[in-house]
């Protein structure tokens, strides 16, 4: 295989996924039911815009929101996801492009260019091409590239050797544990890419940010991303707190005080020249709301068309100012954090003496080579036993997209590319053990300060058998708890193991536990829709595994919803989601499941048995009625 071999096959996977997002669009623009089309998570409607401003590079901020404040029916749209907002009274409407900007639980915010029509909205996910561009242009870069970008996409494709220089002495500013200390030499002894192996609470985040600060502090300049804004924050949430000089790019998921400081559009906003940039941006919004008025006449058209222009024109001139100031903060920084979307414009020619990845088993192969392309060396961070990347077309994922370029190297290279973390943090060693030997080799080792904690030592949990023991699995096979399909949708979902779920919720809550310390996390959407709105606890937080990956709580119920004779589990046949259901909570895991439906799959009837060994197996028989 030659390097035009292997991007041709990644130019034909975004070709596909690009077909499947446009049929995945069309077909929910015609519908017109409230209900189905919000069910998709990918759509929104019957929006009011509740308030706008305007931001870096003259983009307008709009704020959406639901009639009466309600709030947002679970959706898809995320900090950074491209969107189309369009009139919801006026099928035939095309609507404009946006960017989603900022989240929360009844607000949604979207960066745009231009002022949409109409009075009541929708906001629908829409294919996300201008990434599509980006990937295609930094994949034909890369084809061709030789030099130190040829030499490191010949190394990555497995064309030459890769190469360490010996492990340097590093004086570490963290408190790492050997393993982790281990890895920060070894990453930082890459001539071409190392990758750091972190399994779920082994300090992956820690130790990245640890190899961040030593390139930093040996004079280099790092740049830092992710597949996802949110993950993007944690690194950088990390990295404030023990250096300086760094730069958040793009659209943060989370607002904290102590990260904004760090963004490109506060620090620009700081610059003494953006004051008139301020001027112009008003004046900028003054002629978009003028224009967007509905045309009288031919004299109206006309005059539309010069309020335009005229925006156009200043647009351009605030851009040219913003872009010097702009690139003077970004010269002056050591980190610049941003997700793996680059947005080449701001970052221009910069390149970096180190790029990291972290969530790298989460990049699709075609989203990494903007990034490699900017890297004299690369680390990549990840956990190739939970989640791929998501991939919208079956084809592409059948033909192999949903392998990371991370998880390829360490099938290629082995033990030599990578090293593993192995101290975790996070669970009680019964609840850890198990996907340590499925998953790690049995390497896995439960740091003391949480080996054998467990409920009961928090303040206020009475102590009883719910809250010492760290794990159960109550067996619903029987019991007639059906699975269903959700009314109208393609989701499953399963009533009585909800039922199941809102009970035992309360006996945690009866022996003292709090709302915020549980966690209820579902394969599926339905499933998940269905208790959230059955439960009216806010801060307990109810998701699926997919939305919960990269989080931990003291207690999670698994609801696995699959039940029925044909010992059918769709997607719980990939296991890897199951091991990130697994590996969430600290101090106590219940699962509740169909053991019938289950065990006919050789990984689930070895992890019934475990359930089996530790005493921790139960018939719903015992809860009585349900
Ligand atoms: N060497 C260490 N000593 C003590 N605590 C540590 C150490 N390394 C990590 N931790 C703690 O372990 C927890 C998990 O760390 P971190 O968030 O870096 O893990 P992660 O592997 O990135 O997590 P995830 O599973 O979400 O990927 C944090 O609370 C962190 O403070």
């Amino acid at each position: 295989m030659t390097p035009e071999d292997y991007f041709g096959v990644l130019e034909h996977w975004l070709a596909l996924e690009g077909e499947a997002e446009r049929a995945r669009m069309a077909l929910r623009r015609q519908m017109r039911s409230q209900r189905d089309v919000e069910s998709t998570g990918e759509t929104l409607v019957s929006l009011q815009m509740s308030d706008h401003k305007t931001g870096l590079a003259g983009r307008l901020l709009l704020d959406f929101v639901k009639p009466h404040g309600d709030p947002l029916p679970m959706n898809r749209l995320k900090v950074g996801s491209p969107v189309v907002i369009s009139d919801w009274s006026d099928a035939s409407d095309e609507g404009i492009a946006g960017v989603v900007s900022r989240r929360k639980h009844n607000t949604i915010q979207v960066a745009t260019e231009q002022w949409p029509a109409g009075s009541t909205f929708r906001i629908d996910l829409s294919p996300d091409e201008t990434t599509r561009r980006r990937q295609l242009a930094a994949m034909a870069k890369a084809q061709v590239a030789t030099a130190r970008t040829g030499r490191l996409r010949d190394a990555l494709l497995g064309f030459r050797p890769i190469r360490f220089t010996d492990l340097p002495d590093v004086r570490f500013l963290t408190d790492l544990n050997p393993p982790q200390q281990d890895a920060v030499r070894f990453a930082l002894s890459a001539q071409d890419v190392a990758i750091l192996h972190g399994p779920p609470g082994t300090g992956k985040t820690t130790t990245i940010a640890e190899v961040i600060y030593q390139a930093v502090a040996r004079g280099e300049r790092v740049l830092a991303c992710a597949p996802s804004n949110t993950a993007v924050d944690n690194l950088l949430e990390r990295l404030v707190a023990i250096m300086p000089n760094v730069l958040r790019v793009g659209h943060p998921a989370r607002v904290f005080e102590s990260l904004r400081g760090h963004t490109l559009d506060e620090l620009v906003d700081a610059d003494p020249s953006t004051e008139v940039v301020r001027d112009m941006r008003r004046e900028l919004e003054h002629l978009m709301r003028a224009a967007s008025k509905k045309p009288r006449g031919r004299e109206g058209f006309r005059r539309k068309g010069e309020l335009y222009a005229e925006a156009g024109q200043l647009r351009g001139q605030i851009r040219s100012l913003e872009r010097s100031v702009i690139r003077s903060v970004i010269d002056s920084s050591d980190v610049v954090c941003t997700t793996t979307t680059i947005d080449d414009e701001l970052l221009y020619d910069q390149d970096f003496d180190l790029v990291v990845i972290d969530e790298a088993c989460q990049c699709t192969q075609p989203s990494v080579w903007q990034a490699v392309l900017r890297a004299e060396r690369l680390v990549l961070a990840g956990d190739h036993c939970q989640l791929p990347p998501t991939v919208l077309s079956d084809e592409a994922a059948r033909a192999g997209m949903k392998e990371s370029l991370m998880q390829s190297l360490v099938e290629r290279e082995g033990d030599s590319v990578f090293r593993r973390l192995v101290v975790q943090y996070r669970m009680n060693e019964t609840i850890m053990n198990f996907s340590s030997e499925e998953f790690y080799d049995g390497t896995l080792i439960a740091d003391a300060s949480v080996r054998s904690h467990q409920l009961s030592d928090l303040p206020e949990v009475i102590e009883s058998e719910l809250t010492t023991q760290p794990i159960e699995f109550i067996d619903t096979a029987g019991a007639e708890f059906d699975e269903a399909l959700e009314p109208d949708g393609q989701s499953k979902l399963n009533p009585k193991e909800a039922n199941l779920i809102i009970r035992l919720i309360h006996e945690f809550l009866d022996a003292g536990v709090q709302p915020e310390q549980i966690a209820v996390i579902a394969p599926y959407a339905a499933q998940v829709r269905l208790l959230r709105s059955r439960l009216e606890l806010p801060e307990l937080e109810i998701d699926t595994v997919d939305g919960f990956q990269g989080r931990e709580k003291e207690v999670v119920l698994l609801t696995m919803v699959r039940s029925n004779d044909r010992a059918e589990i769709g997607f719980l046949s990939d296991t890897r989601r199951t091991n990130v259901a697994l590996t969430r909570a600290r101090r106590k895991m219940i699962m509740v499941g169909d053991s019938a439906t289950l065990a006919s799959h050789d990984f689930y009837a070895s992890l019934l048995k475990y359930f089996e060994d530790a005493d921790a197996y139960k018939s719903v028989w015992q809860y009585g009625d349900v």
